[in-house]
């Protein structure tokens, strides 16, 4: 038999390969033959416990006196405030300049802020207005515009699920701003840099127009759907990406070549509003649990960086949730992970196509 017959043609929804991310010069292993085997590991009770719509104790609340004496007002919308034990300082003295290449140090100022999305504990963004949910984008922004003044970096980033290391139930996020670039959008501003002066074009817009024509046959007769596409509103696309790493991983782009939140009008910034709700509303329904994830915003630098030039930058949205096979169920990035490279079983096309299968109405709205 001739050498074509006798070798069988590469799937990538059956054969093992490697796959790039370009924004990251980082390749993650797919291994979809993997998905047969039974499951034996470890199983993680997922932590859903019933939380009060106010709790007296919670240092988030309204009108709660947290730790350290400081009275929370009885806010009614977002309600932001200083970390009372954060990372980053806004004075440090002076760090010496180290010339030796084996043990650089460098000053780091900055602040770190907790905002609260809702004045209820018992509320999630999927079940929040999407009146509710643009005011959360329009805080979102203003405090990125405000600390965007004097800081290189402003990451706003919500860890959601006590699996995640969320330490209060009260839907909340953080905001930390520094005076580096941290190493995520660092090596993001070099690669977008690179592909541009290359290329011509964004490498996310370029990415983001030939994603919307790979379609692939939906159940519905004659449907098609961008093969890893999950959401899509008139302004935001949400898919799960080539190169995506955590099963269920998420990269939110937006339609026009915006550099930051902040560039978006009042239009976009509620159609953004809505496509987070779009995503939690589907990962929530996925495992019909309170979907757990990591998740923030990256957009061009600020501080000094709005004086330069930033068009290689597109301003996007990344999920990075750890469930895998059910509310119980995570993946763990350890071993391999952590000592070679990342990898995953499930690949990125069935990802979408479960999300893109879930009810865009949440499981506890269904009547
Ligand atoms: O009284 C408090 C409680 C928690 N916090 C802060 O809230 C933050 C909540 O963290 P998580 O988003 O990881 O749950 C955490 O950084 C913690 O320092 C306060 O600033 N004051």
């Amino acid at each position: 038999m001739d050498q074509a017959t006798t070798q069988q043609v590469f799937q990538p929804d059956e054969h093992q390969h490697i796959r790039y991310n370009p924004l990251k010069a980082e390749w993650v292993l797919v291994s979809p033959h993997r998905c047969k085997r039974p499951w034996s590991g470890q199983v993680e009770k997922p932590a859903e416990e019933e939380v009060p719509p106010h709790d007296p104790n919670n240092p988030l609340c309204p009108g709660n006196t947290r730790p350290n004496g400081k009275v929370n007002p009885n806010y009614e919308s977002t309600y932001v405030f200083t970390n009372d034990f954060p990372a980053l300082l806004e004075e440090a003295p002076p760090v010496p300049k180290s010339d030796n290449p084996l043990f650089q140090c460098a000053p780091a100022l900055g602040t770190c802020r907790v905002m609260c999305f809702h004045p209820r504990s018992d509320i999630t963004l999927p079940l929040m207005t999407l009146d509710e949910v643009t005011k959360v984008v329009e805080r979102w922004i203003a405090e990125s515009i405000e600390l965007g003044l004097k800081y290189r970096w402003v990451q706003v980033f919500e860890n959601k699920g006590a699996i995640m290391g969320c330490s209060n139930p009260h839907p909340h996020c953080q905001i930390w701003a520094s005076s580096f670039l941290p190493n995520e959008p660092r090596v993001k501003d070099h690669y977008q840099r690179q592909y541009l002066a290359k290329h011509g074009r964004p490498l996310l817009r370029d990415y983001l127009d030939q994603e919307l024509q790979k379609k692939v046959p939906q159940l519905a007769a004659s449907v098609t759907a961008p093969e890893r596409l999950v959401c899509e509103n008139a302004s935001f696309v949400a898919l799960v990406p080539y190169w995506a790493v955590w099963p269920f991983e998420l990269l939110v782009l937006p339609r026009r070549h915006v550099l930051r939140m902040a560039d978006l009008t009042a239009d976009e910034q509620r159609l953004l509003a809505d496509i987070v709700r779009q995503v939690t509303t589907r990962y929530d329904n996925l495992f019909r649990c309170n979907f757990p994830y990591s998740m923030g915003w990256h957009g061009a630098p600020t501080g000094e960086a709005m004086s330069e030039d930033c068009q290689h930058w597109v301003f996007h949205g990344i999920y990075l949730p750890p469930l895998l096979r059910s509310a119980a169920v995570k993946k763990f990035m350890v071993g391999y992970e952590m000592l070679a490279q990342a990898q995953r079983d499930l690949t990125p096309e069935q990802a979408a196509q479960r999300l893109r299968d879930c009810s865009p109405v949440h499981y506890k709205l269904e009547q």
